[in-house]
């Protein structure tokens, strides 16, 4: 059974990337289907207009809900997930990923402006999974890269996707925290040379020079990512 996502958004054109490598080869090999929907298809008036000014007062302009409801409505089954990029949402990871990549149908609900009707999630919540997520502590102009981010490393993961699951091993055996520099051609660049030991042949050594690159960059940039931290 493939993996089925539907994007809504006002900006179909933020998801042509999609066709491109992986993502276009996962759907290609009919592992993935993706499909983009203008959220203005299903708004009724003249202006096609999808916001207006928010109840209670303050900046910016709210995502109406009904444009919404008919766009969420057109392609909901009892089996969907609906996803919700928002900066107030719980916070996307690889294990969330790893979920979302054994899902049946992911609905993203790609908002801008200060964000959509609350009323939407409201609604859906009885009715199927509804997950509102961030992508980080920083505030994006809409959920489209936050779509876009969550696809990628979802689709990812998704069984026959990488033609190498070697690299997914890897990746699951990894060490808490962050992984170690990676090394290639030419041994010498500019007068830099590849550390010694990863042109030794001793895999043992490499093995643990990769776990201690690993800690000493874990302590530097993510000291958060530290067993017992
Ligand atoms: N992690 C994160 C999500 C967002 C986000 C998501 C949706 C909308 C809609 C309008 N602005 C938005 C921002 N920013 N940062």
């Amino acid at each position: 059974m493939p993996l089925r996502i539907d994007v809504i958004t006002i900006f179909p054109d933020y998801f042509a990337p999609l066709q491109l490598s992986l993502m276009g080869k996962a759907q290609q090999s009919g592992l993935v289907t993706i499909a983009i929907h203008d959220l203005r298809e299903f708004t009724s008036d003249r202006h096609r207009s999808v916001d207006d000014t928010p109840y209670g007062g303050g900046a910016g302009m709210v995502m109406t809900p009904e444009p919404w409801g008919q766009a969420i409505d057109a392609v909901v089954t009892d089996q969907s997930t609906l996803i919700v990029p928002t900066p107030a949402g719980k916070l996307f990871s690889q294990p969330v990923a790893a979920e979302l990549a054994h899902s049946t149908h992911l609905i993203f609900a790609c908002g801008r402006y200060e964000g959509i009707d609350q009323r939407v999630v409201e609604y859906y919540r009885p009715r199927i999974d509804v997950r509102e997520l961030s992508i980080g502590d920083y505030v994006l102009a809409g959920g489209d890269v936050a779509t876009l981010a969550m696809i990628e490393a979802s689709v990812r993961l998704v069984p026959g996707v990488l033609g190498n699951p070697e690299s997914l091993v890897e990746e699951s055996h990894q060490l808490p925290g962050v992984e170690y520099p990676s090394y290639t051609k030419p041994p010498t660049w500019r007068g830099l040379d590849v550390p010694e030991v990863l042109l030794s042949g001793h895999h043992d050594q490499i093995a643990r020079w990769r776990a201690e690159q690993s800690t000493i960059r874990t302590t530097h940039n993510r000291p958060d990512l530290l067993p017992g931290s």
